[in-house]
């Protein structure tokens, strides 16, 4: 894991660089660090380079004061990459992450290769859920929260036979810096590209999840109807998809990025 201090932040990241033509960039979802695509990693070898990195405000990487907007973690993205020198990845984002995807996809497309949208929308719930989830962790902290996370984030079945994987996702969760959570919490709040989405030009994989109450199969067949060269697979699980399915997840990023 390496720290690089950029223009507006300090991120953590780790870059494994297998000298491949092709990079993979992973952006994690609300709550989550790098270390969820832990997986990922595993199983696609060293067949790409692999770029992860915590989102500001959550894992190791800093916690800028302040709301935070996808436009600021997109130009995190920006900075990240410009200061390792690479020109264009595959980016794969989940939920939040995807929102950072989309950004990138409308504002810098000549820094994508493809784009992996997963369990995300053009916009995730509402305001008044957001605020409401603010004004609950602020008031209680993260620990409040930890059951209903674990009920959108994975299906009873999931659960039932992955109790250890489970509980070391939500350990991560609760460990996640208050503020940070909060802040990317309202820069979801505040995005909305459904004006912009179909600007987004780059070949497009939307992964979404059946089961998924946060981001539904009906909000990645948005992101299909409007993205013009993407395509929309469903996966049996509920928000985290990569973790859920990590075989059938993996498969689909390798056969998307390949062709
Ligand atoms: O509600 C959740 O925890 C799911 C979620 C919404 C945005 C995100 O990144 O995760």
């Amino acid at each position: 894991m390496s720290k690089i201090k950029l223009q507006h932040t300090t991120l953590n990241y780790v870059f494994d660089d297998f000298k491949k033509e092709q990079t993979i960039l992973f952006s994690n979802s609300l709550g989550t660090d790098l270390t969820m695509w832990d997986k990922q990693v595993e199983l696609l070898g060293a067949e790409f380079n692999i770029l992860r990195y915590d989102t500001r405000g959550h894992g190791k990487s800093e916690v800028p004061a302040g709301e935070y907007s996808i436009e600021m973690l997109g130009k995190d993205v920006l900075d990240l990459l410009d200061y390792l020198k690479i020109q264009k990845v595959n980016f794969c984002g989940l939920s939040i992450g995807g929102l950072t995807g989309q950004w990138l996809g409308i504002h810098a497309p000549e820094r994508l290769n493809k784009l992996i949208l997963c369990n995300t929308a053009v916009k995730i719930g509402n305001a008044e859920g957001w605020n409401s989830r603010i004004e609950a962790v602020q008031k209680n902290g993260l620990d409040s929260i930890v059951s209903g996370t674990q009920e959108r984030w994975f299906t009873p079945e999931f659960v039932a036979e992955n109790k250890d994987e489970v509980d070391a996702v939500l350990v991560k969760f609760v460990q996640t810096p208050l503020a940070g959570y909060i802040s990317c919490c309202a820069a979801v709040r505040d995005a909305d590209f459904t004006a912009e989405v179909s600007k987004i030009s780059v070949p497009t994989l939307i992964i979404s999840g059946t089961e998924d109450a946060v981001t539904t199969i009906k909000d990645g067949g948005f992101l299909m109807g409007k993205i013009p060269n993407s395509l929309l697979a469903a996966l049996k699980t509920a928000h985290i998809s990569n973790i859920e399915k990590a075989d059938d997840f993996t498969k689909l990023l390798i056969e998307f990025i390949k062709n």
